[in-house]
């Protein structure tokens, strides 16, 4: 048996194909035959798993440090927990010929076993089955002839594949299909060119061999830098990077601007970087453990009348219809096939709950793509989150000819009265419930995240059907299936356009942030949909307060606000919880950036270091001006000048107050 394993070995590597190869049995037995395979076939055999096993060994959090490396041979262990991107991403750094060999519990009880990985994409403190996802895994490798599967107790059998002609390896040269791109953009009129591509067709590199051939100046942007690396070698010396919020706020000019993962960036935000430039690159990727956004890239490409759109199909670093890229890119749905169908007609609305990965595995296999062709986050986390984790909720919209629109919406709220205050207070962050808890750390009620919120995470419509009045259907869906909840909220990249949706979706604006994503360019932005008299309440109170904020906030948002414009400058009672809460408990100093300008209009007290970080002086000024240390040293003086101006308005005021805040941390 042996000696067939090392002939097909070969075999593979002179195909230019990798291969997996799934043990599935109890612990110790899977292991002893992963060790006896490794024995046989020499090789790296990287080892990745959440338990220490005999080196090279790498927990799967810590795979990202390897990834540009390639491995001969890896073994990842899913006895306990399977992070399925860093499975995927192993398989990515395998060279041709090599076994990817996966430890699984027995299929049977499989289902039933607690997953470690659990914890990474839930809430829950202890570890928990996930059956949809086991069941879905299973099935997959099921209905794949080139997987091999090897049980306990039967024999290991290798079926007779098929032969494939020889493959041969990139050498740095441009391949065939990159020399074709090559040559195009050397003689490119004014305009866009877009390049998409599965994951490693070699954009990157060819991006990169551009700039190197480029008789003129390029910059180069993307969402995040360390994703540049390839582009960057395959450049040269006239590589030359900045971020997307960097570019937006500078006057740089160049021949070319080359944009890698174009999806990653908002539309309005990218429109405006390629405006800038008579010719630009976007490349994306369009399939990955990343996510995707071929749908809305091309939407977005719709706008340029003079636009070429490219494409590379062959992988670089093995050969074409490789198993092991199959049946990962299966499993983990990363074919985006939900633009190849029009959902003409008529459409049901329907929620959607998680057995339906049982019962009906389509529909939420195609919401599932839908969410990740609209949204670039979407990752196998989500998939594992969307399919097993507890308090997820879904609706979609379909006619016959497929489905137009998917909604997925995750329970939040619903914390202790204490707690939320501690969290109000800045004294606890518990993970999760991203809106209920934002309400109260950057919001003006302490007990906001007692309320319960259902908010939505991912929104799509197909295309083809968009502004037909789909997502705010699907919207008022959500809302009557959302019985028992106080509010639907909504978190997301500020743009008017969107905003305009969700206002007319009869969502309230009540937070936005004080930062620019760097990798969207925008900032974030929370809004509320009210559904009982508690939920009003909180809505019409955090509105105001943004309102009453907004003109200080305007001075670090370089956005124009939706917000009515308010004069107010009385110090309220509000003011007075919340500057006791910044300069007694550890609230964050943007969010009390409002009361404190506020303040400094109703004392005399010089209080330099408040009226020069809030007149927007760099902290690093500040710190050097005062004889600080850094951020920390600072912000500790800026709670002690706030603590001082507010003894100075009202000092028993002050200190019963202090007494109460400083009691949230014991609980
Ligand atoms: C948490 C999140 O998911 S945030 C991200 C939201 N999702 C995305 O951005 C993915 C890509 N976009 C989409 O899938 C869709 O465009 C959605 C979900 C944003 C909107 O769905 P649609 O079905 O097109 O919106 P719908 O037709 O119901 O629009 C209702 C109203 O919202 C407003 N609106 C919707 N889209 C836009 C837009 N692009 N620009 C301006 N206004 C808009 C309009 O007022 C519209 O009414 P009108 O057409 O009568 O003027
Ligand atoms: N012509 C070439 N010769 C040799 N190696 C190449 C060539 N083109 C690309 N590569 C290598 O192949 C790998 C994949 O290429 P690249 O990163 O450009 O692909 P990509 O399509 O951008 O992939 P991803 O979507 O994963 O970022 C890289 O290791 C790169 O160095």
């Amino acid at each position: 048996m042996m000696e067939a394993l090392c002939a097909l070995t070969a075999r593979m590597k002179h195909e230019g194909i990798r291969r997996l190869l799934v043990i599935s049995g109890e612990d110790d037995w899977s292991l002893q035959q992963a060790t006896a395979l490794q024995q046989q076939l020499p090789g790296d055999w990287l080892k990745v798993g959440s338990q220490a096993l005999p080196e090279p060994w790498c927990p799967p959090n810590a795979l990202a440090k390897l990834l540009g490396r390639e491995f001969q041979h890896a073994m990842f262990d899913a006895r306990r927990g399977f992070d399925v991107a860093a499975f995927a991403a192993l398989a990515g750094t395998l060279q041709a010929g090599s076994w990817l060999v996966l430890l699984t519990p027995p299929h049977d009880v499989w289902p039933q076993r607690p997953d470690e990985d659990a914890l990474r994409w839930s809430e829950s403190a202890q570890p928990f089955p996930a059956p949809h996802f086991v069941h879905h895994f299973c099935r997959t490798l099921a209905d794949d002839p080139q997987t091999i599967i090897w049980r306990q107790a039967q024999p290991l059998t290798l079926p007779a594949f098929p032969a494939r002609e020889a493959w041969h390896p990139a050498n740095g040269e441009p391949e065939a299909e990159q020399a074709a791109i090559l040559t195009q953009l050397a003689d490119c009129p004014p305009g866009v060119v877009v390049v998409t591509a599965e994951r490693g067709r070699g954009k990157s590199a060819l991006a990169g061999m551009h700039i190197r051939q480029l008789n003129g100046t390029a910059i180069v942007t993307a969402p995040a830098r360390g994703a540049t690396d390839v582009m960057a070698a395959f450049a040269g010396e006239q590589f030359r990077f900045m971020a997307p919020d960097a570019l937006l706020a500078s006057q740089a000019r160049a021949d070319w601007l080359i944009v890698d993962e174009a999806a990653a960036i908002p539309s309005p935000v990218l429109q405006k970087l390629v405006a800038r430039f008579p010719r630009a690159l976007l490349t994306t990727t369009v399939q990955g453990y990343e996510g995707t956004g071929r749908g809305f890239l091309l939407k977005f490409c719709a706008r340029f009348p003079h636009l070429r759109q490219l494409t590379l199909s062959r992988p670089i670093r093995w050969a074409q219809g490789c198993p092991l890229e199959a049946i990962v890119s299966e499993a983990l749905l990363f074919a985006d096939n939900s633009l190849t169908r029009l959902p003409a007609g008529e459409l049901d609305y329907a929620s959607v709950e998680q057995d339906a990965w049982q019962t009906n595995p389509a529909l939420p296999v195609a919401m599932y793509q839908l969410l990740s062709s609209a949204h670039y986050r979407t990752s196998p986390l989500d998939l594992r989150r969307m399919m097993d984790a507890p308090g997820q909720h879904f609706a979609c919209a379909h006619s016959d000819a497929g489905l137009a629109g998917a909604l997925w919406l995750v329970d939040e709220g619903g914390l202790s009265d204490t707690l939320s205050r501690a969290v109000w207070a800045g004294y606890r962050r518990p993970r999760g419930n991203l809106v209920a808890q934002s309400l109260a750390a950057h919001g003006g009620s302490p007990l906001a995240a007692t309320l319960i919120g259902r908010r939505v995470t991912r929104i799509a419509v197909h295309p083809s059907r968009q502004r037909d009045g789909i997502g705010q259907a699907l919207i008022a869906h959500a809302r009557t299936a959302a019985e028992g909840c106080d509010y639907l909220s909504v978190s997301f990249g500020y743009t008017a356009e969107l905003w305009r949706f969700w206002q007319r979706c009869g969502f309230t604006l009540v937070r936005i942030g004080a930062h620019r994503e760097a990798s969207s360019g925008c900032y974030t932005a929370m809004a509320l949909s009210p559904l009982t008299a508690a939920g009003e309440q909180l809505t019409a109170h955090e509105h105001q307060r943004l309102c009453r904020d907004g003109q200080w906030l305007a001075a670090w948002i370089d956005e124009k606000l939706p917000l009515p414009v308010s004069s107010d400058t009385m110090l309220s009672d509000d003011d007075w919880d919340e500057l006791a809460s910044f300069a007694f408990a550890h609230r964050s100093f943007i969010a009390a950036v409002g009361s404190l300008n506020r303040l400094l209009l109703n004392v005399e007290l010089s209080l330099p270091l408040l009226r020069g970080r809030l007149q927007r002086q760099s902290e690093a000024q500040l710190c050097h001006d005062a004889g600080l240390s850094g951020r920390k040293a600072l912000l500790v003086r800026l709670r002690q000048e706030t603590a001082q101006a507010l003894m100075a308005l009202d000092a028993s005021r002050a200190s019963q107050r202090r007494t109460l805040v400083q009691q949230l941390q014991f609980f």
